[in-house]
Formats: structure tokens, sequence, C-alpha cells
């Protein structure tokens, strides 16, 4: 890793996936005007080449950041997920390279409930089958296997910010709810919360997987889990493809144990609108298949380019890096007449004596001093006077642990 007392506004942000041109204005706005936004997800040597001499990038949920990847892109400082998800990137190969990753942790939120409501109504018309074989000519004008979702069950699991706003959009319809978390969550309106999945399984018409992309959650419904639930239920999956087991789903279809699905997230997805879509549920009619659009409106890429470029731009030049979901959070107020020297180190005893007998020994005034850690690495802010700043730059970057060390003035 380069620590590099590079002038921060000469800082290059690489940007991919389509994200929304609010990114790139908000940039601006901060004074980053060095911005290479794609429209595509990058895969192997196109990806390193793309970020090879990157400040800063900028992804959404198909770009895959791993060490290796990482490795390659010695200037990185940050990484923004114009998203929810962070699980395509190594969160912790990042942190130990000094590179916090910030996300949008509400932006699209609304944007997957919405959907997730009208497909909940759908199915339990049997929509998607009849339009299917409306498209090809046929007519099925039957009540068969089509109900209010009035009165019926919705089991969500996974009871964060989206199952949230599902719970009580569902409840506006007329449904009960109910809900699994692996944490004790306020209940939201009459919600209830159950204490196991296999518990909500049983009980519910419509189950909606609401959860994060973890070893817990990998194949969280697999074939004995799509079996406890209710003969003649549907599932809904807009969190993340690795959550169902595919062909056990498919298997449950085909048996009609399941009526039919809703699944916008799958376990290999295209990486470009160019690439074809191959799915084990493509033959099912009764099955909704969207292309990961769950958080995909206008308003919600909208503001999540704000969210995540301003987070970017704050950490770029403030040294903030409040909601980084990798890494020690630290609030910093702005620094105006001083200069700000940013240590990333790993977080071993003795790190901030070191840190603080460097200083005195230079006979350096501090201004304010922060610090935050995690287990693994500490993040020390220091403000100085601008005339101390190369040999207060000096100072903390000599120092054995460090892994990054900047300067902001
Ligand atoms: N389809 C799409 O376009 C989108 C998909 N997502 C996905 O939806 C997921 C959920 O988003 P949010 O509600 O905002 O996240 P959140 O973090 O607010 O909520 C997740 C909930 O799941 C719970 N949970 C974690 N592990 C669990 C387990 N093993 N069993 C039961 N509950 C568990 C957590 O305690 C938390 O309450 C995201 O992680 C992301 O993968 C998010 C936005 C758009
Ligand atoms: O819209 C996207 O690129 C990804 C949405 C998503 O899955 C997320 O926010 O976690």
């Amino acid at each position: 890793m380069q620590n590099s007392p590079l002038h921060h506004f000469d800082f290059r942000f690489v940007l991919l996936e389509g994200i929304h041109a609010t990114a790139v204005e908000t940039l601006a706005t901060s004074g980053y005007s060095r911005v290479d936004a794609r429209p595509g997800a990058l895969t192997g040597d196109e990806l390193l080449h793309a970020i090879a001499d990157a400040d800063f990038v900028g992804i959404r949920s198909r770009t895959r950041l791993t060490e290796e990847v990482l490795r390659h892109a010695p200037k990185l400082l940050g990484i923004g997920c114009f998203c929810i998800g962070t699980n395509q990137v190594d969160l912790e190969a990042a942190a130990l390279l000094g590179i916090p990753v910030f996300n949008a942790p509400f932006s699209n939120t609304r944007s997957v409930a919405e959907l997730v409501l009208a497909e909940i109504v759908m199915l339990m018309r049997g929509i998607p089958e009849k339009n299917a074989l409306l498209h090809r000519g046929g007519w099925m004008k039957s009540a068969s296997n089509s109900w209010e979702i009035r009165g019926k069950t919705l089991g969500i699991v996974g009871y964060g910010h989206i199952g949230t706003q599902v719970g009580v959009l569902a409840e506006h319809f007329g449904m009960k709810v109910v809900y699994h978390d692996i944490e004790a969550k306020l209940s939201l309106g009459n919600a209830h919360q159950l204490g196991s999945l296999d518990e909500l399984l049983a009980a519910s018409d419509v189950v909606s997987l609401h959860v994060p992309e973890t070893p817990a959650t990998r194949n969280m419904m697999d074939g004995t889990r799509l079996g406890a639930m209710k003969p003649g239920s549907f599932l809904i999956n807009a969190s993340r493809g690795t959550v169902v087991d595919i062909d056990a789903l498919a298997d449950a279809l085909a048996s009609g144990h399941l009526l039919g699905a809703a699944i916008d997230v799958f376990p290999a997805e295209p990486k470009s609108n160019d690439e074809p879509f191959v799915s084990p549920l493509l033959r099912f009619d009764n099955v909704i298949l969207t292309p990961h659009i769950g958080g995909s409106t206008a308003e919600a890429q909208a503001n999540i380019g704000r969210e995540v470029a301003a987070k970017l731009a704050r950490y770029a030049n403030n040294g903030s890096t409040v909601s980084a979901v990798n890494f020690p959070e630290v609030s910093l107020p702005a620094h105006e007449g001083q200069c700000r020297v940013l240590h990333i180190h790993h977080n071993v005893p003795g790190m901030l004596a070191r840190i603080n007998d460097r200083i005195s020994q230079a006979g350096l005034n501090i201004v304010a001093q922060y610090l935050q850690t995690t287990q693994h690495v500490g993040y020390v802010v220091i403000d100085v006077d601008a005339e101390a700043r190369q040999v207060a730059f000096d100072e903390l970057n000599a120092i054995d642990g460090t892994i990054r060390c900047r300067l902001i003035c």
C-alpha cells in the first residue's frame, strides 16, 4: 500500500455498474472531478486494470472485490457500495489494507418493500401463470387458487429495514404478520415475533426473505425448510441468491408443494444485460423472475448516488468514517486552518504509546486527537498546525505496524 500525501482534490474515483449520475454530481460539488463512471460490472483483468490507479472505487452488487483484487489497487483509499449488501467485498481484507467500505443502508429499502407487496398480491391471485398463458394466446378465467391477501399470514424472515416495512405495508392490506429474526426486534403494528424459523414456515401462507448473505443464511431455505412450508404456500426472495437452494425450490414447485414464488436474486447472476440468464426456474410460469431490481427505482438510485458519494467525499476530504461497515467509526469536525494526519494501523498492544512517543519526541503540538479501534485495526486522527504537517506525517508513517498514513490539509 502506498502512503501518499497527495493533494486530496486529485483523487481519482472509478464508479462501476451504472451508478446514478447524482454520485458524480455530489463528488463534483465536493471538489472531485476526476471521476470515471462506467455502465457495467467488470471482472478479471478488466476489473484489475480499471481500478489499478483508483483512489476510490464505487460498485453495486455485481462486482467482486476479493483480497486479490484489492491487492492490485495499491492506492485504493475507500470503497463505496452503492447498495445495501456488502457481501461482494472482502470486508476483512479491505480493513487490513486500511480501506473503509461504505454503503447505503436505507435508500432502496422502500423500493424493495413495495415490490414484495405487489408480488404477494400477484402470486396469491395466480397472475404469473395467467399472464404467461395469455401471452401465448390462451385464456384462463378461473377463481381456482386465487385468494385475497386479507386475513392471510405473511412470514418475514429477517425483520430489519426492509422486513419491517414489508410488515407494515402488509398489515395495511389486512394480512397477519409474523417474523423470525436472530435478534429480539421491536414489533411494528401487530406483527408477532416467532421463536424459530420452522414455526414461521409452518404458519405462513407467504414467506418473504429479508436476511443478509452470511454463512448462517447460505442455503437457509434448503429442501427440508421448503418442505416445512405450508402446502400451497408461496416463497419470495429479494435478499440474496445464496439464501435459497434453487434446485430444491424447483423440486418444491414441480411437486406442487409450493404454488408459486417470486425470485429477484440468484446464486449466479449475469454480469451485464448482455449475458444470458440461466436458471432451473425458467420453466415455471407460476414464478415471477426479476433481474435483481428490488432496489432499482429512480428514487432509490438517485438517493443512493448522493448518500454513498457524500460518504466517500467526506472520508476523502475530512477523514470521517461514520457508518463504514468494516472499519473503526470516527466522526470528525472540520479542521480549518490545521492539517490532519490520518493513521491506520494494526491494533496491537502499545500502538497508541508509540504514536504519542513519536509525536512528543518530535515536539509537535497536537491540536486535536481522535481514536477508534476494531479488533484488528486502529484509526488515529491527529490535527496539527499547518507548518508541522510534514514532520507529523513522516513521524507517524514511520511507526512499525502502520497500514496507511494520509495527510489532509
Ligand atoms: N433485491 C434487491 O435489490 C435488494 C436486496 N437487498 C438485500 O436485503 C437484505 C436485507 O436488507 P435490510 O433489511 O436493509 O437489512 P437489515 O440489516 O436492516 O436487516 C436484516 C435482518 O436480518 C436479520 N438476520 C441476520 N441473519 C439472520 C438469520 N440467520 N436468521 C434470521 N434473521 C437474520 C438481522 O438481525 C436483521 O434484522 C440485504 O442484506 C441485501 O442483501 C437489499 C436491498 C435491495
Ligand atoms: O441495485 C443494486 O445494485 C443492488 C441492490 C441490492 O441488492 C442491495 O442494495 O443490497
